[in-house]
């Protein structure tokens, strides 16, 4: 019999989430797989922004959405045999039977493929889903040129950390936004050509201090975080500068704020600005992943994890992420 634990999500968040949004609660799973089921035991799971937003759509009682690196330990699917490592969006639980055949392609799990001497966890991170935002999200819509230069916010994380490090291999002049000094220390250690940290900026100071990093002006901009960040940049962007929006951090826990009317630059200057969920690359997820793997084994691409130990804990390392307390992707060890 295996009993697995599940974080449910009790009560709608309101503002950043706190202890009385979640339980954690238990379930028995059936003795007996049905063909093509197999079992899985969570060696890692992610926390991630998109859970914030992501769960307005579900109801009260619904298990936490989200990510997990795997062990298949019971099989009645060929594709997934035992002793499998996988990927899959099976939520915030310990164990967890799965029949792939049921599941929309996109978001269907896949098992892993070899990282060589890197953990397994990268699969949640730069070698995942967060990985192919950036490489996707960034060669696709910004379409970098070599001498150009590239404004990423929320620099520092899972996303954009590996973002900065593709726009420098492309051979551009990469300006890194992110939220303490500790966090624009590493961001140049990795090769960025400068760091804004806009805490200590402030609102005020934002504008000025990104003309001072980025003089000739931005040509792509790779925005995580939305709000007066975003606002001051598109302000300083070139003729035919590329904005590709890949989230909006600054107000997933709070009401929109209003922000400057930013349509006079987009006719003047010709920028071009989408969004883009990850997932409408999935048939080419192997690619993204391939890529970032190869980058990483020539040395090219480095990556940080912040790693909370503790099944137990995934309330608080879900609020620590949203709050700024990773550098690089967060992830939880069961
Ligand atoms: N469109 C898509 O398909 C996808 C979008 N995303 C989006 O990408 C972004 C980054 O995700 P990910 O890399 O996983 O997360 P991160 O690893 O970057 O973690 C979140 C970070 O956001 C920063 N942050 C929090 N509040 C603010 C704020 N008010 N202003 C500026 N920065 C803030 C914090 O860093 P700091 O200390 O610097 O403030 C925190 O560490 C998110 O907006 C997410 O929704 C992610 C994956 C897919
Ligand atoms: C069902 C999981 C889908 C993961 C895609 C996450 C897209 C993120 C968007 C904004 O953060």
């Amino acid at each position: 019999m295996v009993v697995a634990r599940k974080w449910v999500y009790v009560k709608p968040f309101d503002g950043l989430p706190k202890d009385e949004n979640f339980k954690l609660e238990q379930e028995t799973l059936p003795d007996e797989l049905a063909e093509n089921e197999f079992l899985a035991e969570a060696e890692f799971l992610s926390v991630d922004p998109y859970m914030r937003p992501y769960m307005a759509a579900y109801p009260a009682g619904t298990t936490m959405i989200g990510g997990q690196v795997s062990k298949v330990t019971v099989s009645r699917n060929e594709q997934f045999p035992v002793g499998a490592y996988v990927f899959g969006n099976f939520g915030w639980r310990t164990h967890t039977i799965v029949n792939p055949d049921k599941l929309p392609a996109e978001n269907r799990p896949y098992v892993l493929p070899s990282f060589g001497s890197h953990p397994r966890s990268l699969g949640l991170g730069v070698l995942g889903m967060p990985g192919n935002t950036a490489y996707f999200g960034f060669l696709e819509l910004c379409q970098p040129k070599a001498g150009e230069t590239v404004v990423v916010s929320g620099a520092a994380g899972a996303v954009g950390s590996v973002v900065g490090q593709i726009a420098k291999l492309k051979g551009c002049t990469v300006v890194g936004v992110a939220g303490s000094d500790d966090k624009c220390a590493w961001l140049r250690q990795l090769g960025f050509d400068a760091t804004i940290n806009y805490r200590t900026v402030g609102e005020g100071g934002f504008a000025a201090a990104l003309k001072q990093a980025a003089p000739k002006g931005v040509d792509c901009y790779f925005d995580n975080v939305g709000g007066y960040i975003s606002a001051a940049v598109m302000q300083q962007m070139n003729l035919f500068g590329r904005i590709s929006v890949c989230g909006t951090i600054s107000n997933y826990n709070d009401a929109r704020v209003q922000v400057s009317d930013p349509q006079r630059e987009f006719v003047f200057k010709q920028l071009r600005q989408e969004g883009f969920i990850v997932t409408r690359w999935h048939k080419r997820w192997m690619e993204g992943i391939e890529a970032n793997l190869r980058w990483i084994e020539e040395g090219k691409l480095t990556y940080q994890e912040t790693v909370t130990e503790g099944f137990e804990r995934m309330p608080e390392a879900f609020v620590s992420m949203l709050t700024g307390g990773n550098t690089g992707k967060a992830v939880v060890k069961l």
